[in-house]
């Protein structure tokens, strides 16, 4: 039995519409926060896992198997960089402890584009935004898709920032697995459960919608209008400029220190 996790927020239901019918008796799946997934995986207690990019990027042998996963073309919704000052005067930030690939988005952008580094501080998941004493805060996921509390000199929608900046797509968080696991076929049911949820956004939406606080037609356009979920060419580009960006600041290593480049395998699922 293959033990998979996937991200326990809103934007992950589309990709699991089906998931657990369609894996029966070949796979266990558990949801929870995508940087505890990425512990999860890398420390073997999942086989498979919807990880933050970057830590594919981080753990060599880790191999991206589908090209469902979690991107946007454009503005997200669901990362957002509250700011007490203006952009370019921050110099600390509180990062989502639930983020791993925004996290480092953010600090990518405010070096390429103000040269800034500030020093970051995390920001718990029982920890309010407007509670820290940070010039900026990073929030992500269910929390980041409601109307901010505290005043703010600037708010950023970090997918329209990236996308806008690079003229590429963003890719946060893809389906990946450990070395040595055995993953036939799951590739297609990775797949197939991505299709069938995107034929039931409407139904996700509405069954979602009122728990959250949020209204079915905001969700249905957050599912098919703000994130998207099949990593085509541009999505592949975009993941190496991250990586070399990243890179350069010392978040992680460059692509040619890397034997088991994790693009190299997900190129295999782009036409
Ligand atoms: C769009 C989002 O993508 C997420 C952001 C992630 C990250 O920053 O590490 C990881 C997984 C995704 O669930 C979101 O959570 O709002």
């Amino acid at each position: 039995m293959i033990r998979i996790g996937a991200v326990s927020y809103l934007n992950t239901k589309p990709l699991i519409a089906s998931l657990r019918d369609r894996l029966a008796d070949r796979g266990q799946l558990t949801l929870n926060l995508p940087s505890r997934l990425a512990d999860d995986l890398n420390e073997g207690r999942l086989d498979v896992a919807l990880i933050p990019i970057i830590e594919s990027f981080r753990t060599p042998g880790l191999r991206v198997i589908s090209d469902a996963g979690i991107a946007c073309r454009g503005p997200v919704w669901s990362v957002r960089l509250l700011s007490r000052v203006p952009i370019d005067q921050i110099r600390t930030l509180a990062l989502d402890e639930g983020s791993r690939t925004s996290a480092a988005m953010v600090q990518v952008l405010l070096w390429e584009r103000y040269g800034l580094r500030p020093q970051t501080v995390p920001l718990g998941m029982e920890q309010l935004p407007e509670s820290v004493a940070a010039d900026a805060i990073l929030i992500i996921g269910d929390r980041a898709m409601h109307p901010e509390q505290g005043v703010y000199e600037q708010i950023w929608d970090l997918g329209d920032q990236w996308c806008r900046w690079t003229e590429l797509p963003f890719v946060f968080a893809a389906w990946v697995a450990r070395p040595g696991v055995d993953v036939s076929g799951l590739a297609e049911i990775l797949q197939a459960s991505r299709d069938d949820g995107l034929k039931a956004v409407q139904s996700i939406a509405r069954r979602e919608a009122a728990r959250h606080g949020l209204t079915t037609e905001d969700l249905i356009d957050y599912f098919r209008v703000n994130l998207h979920y099949r990593l085509e060419a541009g999505e592949l580009r975009a993941m190496e400029l991250f990586r070399q960006k990243a890179a350069a600041i010392g978040l992680v290593r460059p692509a040619d220190d890397d034997p088991g480049r994790p693009q190299g395998a997900a190129e295999r699922f782009v036409e």
